[in-house]
This record gives C-alpha cells, sequence and structure tokens, in this order.
C-alpha cells in the first residue's frame, strides 16, 4: 500500500486534470439527464472517452516512477482513439437529426481499432514500435514527465485519429454550408470546440508543445468543457424550442423580418427573401433600400402604433397586414430595447374577395336604386295618361274614395264635372288626328292651370274629362266651370298649322245631393253632360 501511495505525488497539474475530470463526469451526468436531442448517445460516449483519456493523463501526472508513468500513457489509447469515432458519430447523427439509437454492430466496429492501438501502445516494452528506447524522463527528478520518441504504431494511430477528425471537420463544413438556421451557429460552435484540442495535439506531436512536460490535449478539454457548457447554458444547445421555433420561422408562408436598433436588416425568413428579392448582401443593409418593400416599412415604423397595423399594398394585387413588434434583451430585471421584428400576413385573398364583394354589393345597390326608380315611373305612368299627362281611369277610384272621406269627415260638399269637348268628332277629320291630339293637349294643360291644385282631373276616355272638385256643390262647380268653359272657347289653340278653336259641355253632380257613391255621381253628372249638350253646348248644367 505504503509503495503505491509513494508511486504517485499531488501537484497544481494534477489537480487541474482531476477537476477537469470531475467538470467531465459532470457533464456526462447533466447530459444523461436531458430530453432526447439527435446522437445523445454517441455524444455522453464522446466524453466517457475523454474521461478515460484526462484520468489516465491524470495518474501519469501523479505518477513517480517512469514505468508507471509509461504504464498510463498506455492506458490512455483507448480513450484517444475513441472518442474522435465517437465525435464523428455524433456529429453525423447531429447534422442529420438522426435520433435512432446507436446499432451495436457499429460500436464493436468502432471499438476494434481502439482496442488494438490499445493492446499495441500496452505491449509497447516488448516491440518498442509505440514510444521507442529512446523515450526517457526529461530530467533527473523523480517524476519527471517523460520525452516520448514516437515510433512507427504512434504514427499509424496519429494517421488514423486525424482521419477521423478530418471526416468531421469536412462533415461540419458540410453542414455548416447547408444550413442558414440557428443549427448553423451551432455547427460552427461545434467546430470551434472540435478544432482546439486538436490544434494543441497536433503542437504537441509535430512541434513538441507541452503543458507541464505534458501532452496538453487532454488539458485542453477544460477549454471544450467550458465551451459545452456555456452552448449549453447559453446558445441552448440540444434545447428543441428555439430550434423548432426557427425551423417553424423557415417554414412559415408569411414573411418575417428583423431589425435592429438603428433599422438595419438582421434577419429575414425565406418567405420575406422571396418577396423582397434583395441582393445577396442583404444582412446589415438599411431596411428602407430593401428592394419591394424596405421603403413602406420604413415609413410605417415612423408612424405611430396604431396606424402600424394596416394594410400594406404591394404591385401585383399582393395585400399584406402588418404588425411590428418591439424586441427587447432581457438582462435580469433590466430589459433594454434590441430592435423590431416585423411580420406580414398576407391577406391578398380575404382582400380580394372582400373588394369583389363590396363592388357587388355597390353595384346591387345601384341596381336596387335603377329598379326602384323604374318601379316608381311605371306606377306613376299607370296611373297617367301619356297624351295629355292627366290621372287615368285607374287613379279615379283611389282619388274619389279619399276625397269622399274627406267630405264626409268634415262634412263639406264634394262636386263631379264630366267635361265632354264639342264637336270634336268634326274638328279631327277637318283638321286631322295629330290636331285632334294637340287640342286634347291643350284642354287638359288649360283645366290643370284653371282649376285648383286640390281638385282632381283625369281623362277617362277620348276627348272625355272627368273633374273632382272637393269643397263645392254641384251650383258652385256649375258656376265654376262656365266660367272656365267660357275662357276655353275664347282661347285660340294652336296645332302647328292651324289657329283653332274649341267649346266644351259639362255635367254636374255634388256629394252629398246627387249620390254618395262615385257610379251614382258619374250617372248623374251624365245625364247633365247630356242636357248640356242637348241645350247647344259649350255649357255647363247640373
Ligand atoms: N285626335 C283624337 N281624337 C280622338 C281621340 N279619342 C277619341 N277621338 C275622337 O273623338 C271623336 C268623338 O266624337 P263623338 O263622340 O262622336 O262626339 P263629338 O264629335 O265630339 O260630338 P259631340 O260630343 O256630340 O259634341 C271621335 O271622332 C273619336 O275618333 C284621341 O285620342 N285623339
Amino acid at each position: 500500500m505504503d509503495s503505491i501511495v509513494t508511486a504517485f505525488h499531488w501537484t497544481p497539474a494534477v489537480a487541474l486534470a482531476l477537476a477537469v475530470c470531475l467538470g467531465v463526469g459532470g457533464l456526462i451526468h447533466w447530459t444523461t439527464k436531458q430530453s432526447r436531442f439527435p446522437g445523445k448517445a454517441s455524444f455522453v460516449g464522446t466524453h466517457l472517452a475523454s474521461l478515460w483519456w484526462m484520468l489516465a493523463a491524470a495518474a501519469e501526472l501523479a505518477a513517480l516512477p517512469p514505468s508507471v508513468k509509461m504504464f498510463f500513457a498506455a492506458m490512455a489509447w483507448p480513450g484517444i482513439v475513441l472518442m474522435p469515432s465517437l465525435w464523428a458519430l455524433f456529429l453525423y447523427q447531429y447534422t442529420r437529426s438522426d435520433y435512432r439509437p446507436l446499432h451495436r454492430g457499429v460500436l464493436w466496429r468502432l471499438s476494434l481499432a481502439p482496442v488494438c492501438f490499445w493492446l499495441l501502445a500496452l505491449t509497447n516494452p516488448w516491440h518498442h514500435g509505440f514510444y521507442t528506447h529512446a523515450s526517457a524522463p526529461i530530467n533527473a527528478d523523480w517524476g519527471a514527465a517523460i520525452n516520448y520518441h514516437h515510433g512507427p504504431l504512434f504514427y499509424l494511430a496519429a494517421v488514423y485519429v486525424y482521419c477521423v477528425m478530418l471526416a468531421s471537420i469536412a462533415m461540419l463544413i458540410k453542414a455548416i454550408k447547408q444550413t442558414r438556421s440557428l443549427y448553423r451557429n451551432h455547427f460552427l460552435a461545434m467546430s470551434v470546440v472540435t478544432l482546439i484540442p486538436w490544434v494543441a495535439n497536433i503542437g504537441y506531436v509535430f512541434f513538441d508543445l507541452t503543458l507541464f512536460g505534458f501532452d496538453p490535449t487532454p488539458f485542453t478539454f477544460a477549454f471544450s468543457l467550458s465551451a459545452f457548457i456555456w452552448l449549453i447554458q447559453q446558445a441552448r444547445l440540444f434545447d428543441a424550442v428555439p430550434l423548432a421555433r426557427h425551423l417553424l420561422l423557415e417554414a412559415l408562408p408569411d414573411p418575417v423580418l428583423v431589425i435592429d436598433r438603428r433599422q438595419r436588416l438582421i434577419d429575414a425568413n425565406p418567405a420575406a427573401l422571396a418577396l423582397s428579392q434583395p441582393t445577396e448582401q442583404w444582412q446589415a443593409q438599411p431596411l428602407a433600400e430593401l428592394p419591394t418593400l424596405g421603403s413602406r416599412l420604413a415609413e410605417l415604423l415612423h408612424a405611430t402604433p396604431k396606424e402600424q397595423q394596416q394594410t400594406l399594398e404591394l404591385p401585383d394585387q399582393r395585400f399584406y397586414e402588418t404588425r411590428i413588434l418591439a424586441l427587447h434583451s432581457e438582462a435580469g430585471s433590466l430589459s433594454a430595447p434590441i430592435g423590431q421584428m416585423i411580420y406580414l400576413r398576407d391577406i391578398s385573398h380575404q382582400h380580394l374577395a372582400q373588394r369583389q364583394l363590396t363592388e357587388a354589393l355597390q353595384l346591387s345597390e345601384q341596381r336596387l336604386d335603377t329598379i326602384s326608380q323604374l318601379h316608381k315611373e311605371l306606377q306613376a305612368q299607370a296611373i297617367r295618361d301619356p297624351l295629355t299627362g292627366l290621372y287615368n281611369r285607374r287613379f279615379l277610384d283611389e282619388f274619389f274614395i279619399r276625397e269622399l272621406a274627406r267630405a264626409k269627415r268634415e262634412h263639406v260638399h264634394l262636386a263631379l264635372a264630366m267635361i265632354d269637348l264639342d264637336h270634336f268628332k268634326s274638328l279631327n277629320d277637318r283638321y286631322g288626328h295629330q290636331a285632334g291630339d294637340d287640342v286634347l293637349a291643350f284642354t287638359a294643360h288649360f283645366l290643370s292651370s284653371e282649376l285648383r291644385e286640390s281638385d282632381g282631373i283625369f281623362r277617362i276616355g277620348g276627348e272625355e274629362f272627368l273633374v273632382i272638385l272637393p269643397g263645392l256643390n254641384a251650383t258652385q262647380a256649375r258656376e265654376r266651370l262656365s266660367y272656365v268653359g267660357r275662357v276655353f272657347s275664347q282661347e285660340s289653340i294652336s296645332t302647328g298649322k292651324h289657329l283653332l278653336q274649341a267649346s266644351f259641355s259639362a255635367g254636374l253632380a255634388a256629394y252629398p245631393e246627387q249620390g254618395e257613391t262615385l257610379e251614382a255621381l258619374i250617372a248623374h253628372a251624365d245625364t247633365a253632360l247630356y242636357r248640356a249638350k242637348a241645350l247647344g253646348r259649350n255649357r255647363a248644367e247640373a
């Protein structure tokens, strides 16, 4: 026991190596507790291999006898060879989002080279193919580091490991080229994390670079470890949520743009790029200079928040509803504005449909107006005589009922006159039908101007008129029509070619004395008209 204790010593380098081992162990434990991510098993395996390497390195550092140091140097080899293989496997799975568990066959194949090199390293005292005879402590101090002189087997192992590392780097470069999402940042970060230990290793193998007189590679794992912790904590590596959000944004058919505080474009999803078609160097370009929509969006950003939610009309009948969201950095309880996100929702279909609907509604309203206007005109035409413009027989009943009701209500008379032009047939025969029409039109106009506005004048036959005179009894109506008839007979009627004179006879009846119905009053007035004709025409009889 004592010999074992005295075979090792405790130095700051050993403490550092053990601290890194503890860190790597903690990272492995933490990773196993995380939710699934592509290549999780190979990621854990990589760190187990590096832990093995680090433990062997720590033991070699702590060991005092050169033979023990060389034994632990040989013990490190399964970790040294397995680690890059598992790392390459992890990158292969991660860049392909491959969640499948590791196949046992793959593990066997990956373990083959590490086991072979391990056996070759352990059997080095017999063949010295790994470390040559010249390998010896750097000085005479007890526990001094060994200055290894590498044999061909060592270089074979180095070539194997570097080939695997080159494959990893190639895989990362390909992945970086093919993606522009958050994955790209992850791949970039992983490249750096991967490169640093191997730069240190190349420095050790080819340029004799050492730390504590020792291969610095395992110590750079301290850097890798910190980088991974940062990536996992801050950049949320392996966290599905930001990746899912980013992928969603990429797949979103609506354009989304992100600008910084100085309104320079920092991100745009494929839909935004397809809409705007900017130059290749669109990142960091001022928003206002962005083709198609930049100037419009820049104007919107200066508008009030209310106006910012408006419809943006772009060429080719495309309409977008705009939404502008402020972005803040969350640093503890402090929140600072860092930019804005502009979201454009494609509402072309709804907008066009709404416009078509509005146009259709306007058209149907116009048509409805025209129809109701036509309807009114038709209604008016239906109750009017086209030649004279006077009411016709159709409106007589309605007019009479209303006036009779009023007469009854107000206890007044209601007179009715039948008017017939005298000798109209001979006028027609002598001067023609057109002249007859002119006389009829003149008569209508004359009666309308001579009688009261409240009197109803109807043309009820060829040269027959009917007049309703509210408030007048038969005698008063007779006086009124006698006077109007006299004036009419003195009028000269122009019929184009001739100046004619005409007269009319009128027969009168009045409610309530001569009757209380239209039929009764017409019958009475007809009789009176017949009498007026018989008495020589151009007169009114009651
Ligand atoms: N120009 C014209 N003539 C019409 C119209 N409607 C009816 N008439 C004519 O009016 C005349 C009516 O004549 P009659 O009923 O015989 O009576 P009259 O010649 O007026 O004789 P009295 O009534 O007895 O004075 C007929 O010749 C009809 O052809 C019309 O719209 N235009």
